[in-house]
C-alpha cells in the first residue's frame, strides 16, 4: 500500500497543497516549523480519524478557515482509491470513498493503513495508561476496522453510565429528589460487560500477538541492551480470555464495585481503566528507563505495530517524524536497514544529512506552505 497523492486545503499551515508521492522512500526536508509534521499528521488522520498531537479537531483547521479538507489517493494491490475527509470542528467529519459519500466517517478506516512514529510517542512509555490504551486500540482498528465500532459503543456506554452515576451523586449531595434514580444501572452494567468483553478480548489477543514483535524490535533498535516485554493489566480476571468468560468477569466486578461507584459517581470497572505494562528486563519501563531507552522503546512499539500488520498480510505506510536526528551513526544505519524495505516510507528531517544515504528515495523540500520535489 502507498499514498500516490496528498492534497490539503486549509489543513494546519497549508492553504492549499498537493504532493505526488511514489512507493519506496520519500524524505521531507525543511527547517523547523515549516509544516513537515503537518503532512504526516494529515495522513495519520486519514488512517485513524485522529491526530497524534491534539485531542480536538480545531487546531487542524488553518487559522481563520472554517473547515479543512484532506484528500489522498491510495494505491493498494494495484487498485487506486481516493479517500476524502472534510474536518469541521465541533461537527461530525464528512467523508468520501472514491466518488461516493460514506454514511459515517469511520467507514473510511482501513482504506489507508499507516504506522506513524513521532516524538510525541515518548508518552507511550512515560505517559498515562490512556496513551497505551489508545496505542492498543488504534492498532486493533488498523488490523480489524470493525473494532472502531466496538470502541465507539464501549465509550458511549461508559459515558452514559457515568452520566447516570454523576446525576445520582449530585442529587444526593444537594439533597434533591430528582435525578437520583439508579434503577437502569443493571441495564448499563449488561451493556458495559458485553461491549467491554469484546474490546478486552481484542486487546488481550493483540497483546499476545504483539509481544514477540516488541521484544524483537527493541532488541534491534537498542542493540541487545535489555529485553522488552509487554503485559496487559486488567481490573478483572483475564486468565480465560474468551468473551463469555470476560463478560461474566466484568459483570461480577461491576457488582462488587457498585457501592463505591455509586458513592463516587463514576465507573471504576472496565477496560477504560486498564493498562499495557511495559518492562525492560525485570523493571517497569515507566519511571525507570532512561530517556534513550524510553525513546527506543517507543520506537520499538511502533515498529512492532508495523511488523505485526505486515505479518497479517497488510503492508502499511510507515512514517518516521524527526527520528534520525535523535540517533548516533550506528543506530541510524541499523534503523535504515530495518525500515528500508517498506512499501512506502515517509521520513521528515530538518537536516538531510541526518538520514542515511542508503535509504535513497525521493527528496521533497518543504517551505512555508509549499512542498517541492527536489530532483
Ligand atoms: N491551525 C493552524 N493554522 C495555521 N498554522 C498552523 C496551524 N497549526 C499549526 N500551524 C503552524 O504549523 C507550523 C508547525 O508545523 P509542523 O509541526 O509541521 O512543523 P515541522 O516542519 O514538523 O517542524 P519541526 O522540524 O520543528 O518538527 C507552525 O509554524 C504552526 O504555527
Amino acid at each position: 500500500m502507498y499514498v500516490q497523492r496528498l492534497e490539503l486545503v486549509d489543513f494546519r499551515s497549508y492553504e492549499r497543497v498537493a504532493i505526488d508521492l511514489s512507493a519506496g522512500t520519500s524524505v521531507l526536508v525543511g527547517p523547523n516549523g515549516v509544516g513537515k509534521t503537518n503532512l504526516l499528521e494529515a495522513l495519520g488522520y486519514v488512517a485513524t480519524l485522529d491526530s497524534h498531537r491534539v485531542a480536538t479537531d480545531a487546531p487542524l483547521v488553518r487559522a481563520g478557515a472554517a473547515a479543512a479538507v484532506v484528500r489522498c489517493l491510495v494505491v493498494h494491490d494495484g487498485r487506486e482509491l481516493q479517500v476524502e475527509l472534510e474536518i469541521v470542528p465541533g461537527k461530525a467529519n464528512r467523508a468520501r470513498l472514491g466518488r461516493s459519500p460514506v454514511r459515517r466517517a469511520r467507514d473510511v478506516l482501513g482504506a489507508l493503513r499507516m504506522v506513524l512514529f513521532a516524538p510525541e510517542d515518548l508518552e507511550l512509555v512515560r505517559g498515562d495508561p490512556a496513551e497505551r490504551r489508545r496505542y492498543l486500540d488504534d492498532l486493533l482498528v488498523a488490523r480489524q476496522p470493525r473494532y472502531a465500532g466496538v470502541r465507539a459503543d464501549y465509550d458511549r456506554v461508559v459515558k452514559q453510565r457515568n452520566a447516570l452515576l454523576r446525576t445520582s451523586y449530585l442529587a444526593r449531595k444537594t439533597g434533591g429528589t430528582r435525578g437520583g434514580d439508579l434503577s437502569t444501572l443493571d441495564v448499563w452494567d449488561a451493556h458495559l460487560a458485553r461491549h467491554g468483553a469484546e474490546l478486552l478480548a481484542g486487546r488481550l489477543e493483540l497483546t499476545t500477538a504483539l509481544g514477540p514483535f516488541v521484544a524483537k524490535a527493541y532488541d534491534a533498535v537498542a542493540a541487545g541492551r535489555g529485553a522488552a516485554g509487554i503485559a496487559y493489566r486488567a481490573g478483572v480476571d483475564v486468565s480465560t480470555p474468551d468473551r463469555a468468560h470476560l463478560e461474566s468477569a466484568l459483570l461480577e466486578a461491576l457488582a462488587a464495585s457498585r457501592s463505591s461507584e455509586v458513592e463516587r459517581g463514576v465507573t471504576l470497572t472496565g477496560p477504560h481503566r486498564d493498562d499495557l505494562v511495559l518492562t525492560l528486563g525485570e523493571l517497569p519501563a515507566k519511571g525507570y528507563a532512561s530517556h534513550g531507552e524510553s525513546w527506543s522503546y517507543a520506537l520499538a512499539l511502533r515498529l512492532a505495530s508495523y511488523d505485526l500488520l505486515r505479518a497479517d498480510g497488510i503492508e502499511p505506510v510507515l512514517a518516521l517524524d524527526d527520528v534520525f536526528a535523535e540517533l548516533d551513526a550506528g543506530r541510524r544505519e541499523r534503523l535504515a536497514e530495518l525500515v528500508g524495505g517498506a512499501s512506502q516510507l515517509l521520513v521528515t528531517c530538518a537536516v538531510a544529512e541526518d538520514v542515511p544515504a542508503a535509504l535513497g528515495g525521493a527528496r521533497f523540500d518543504v517551505a512555508e506552505g509549499t512542498v517541492r520535489r527536489a530532483d
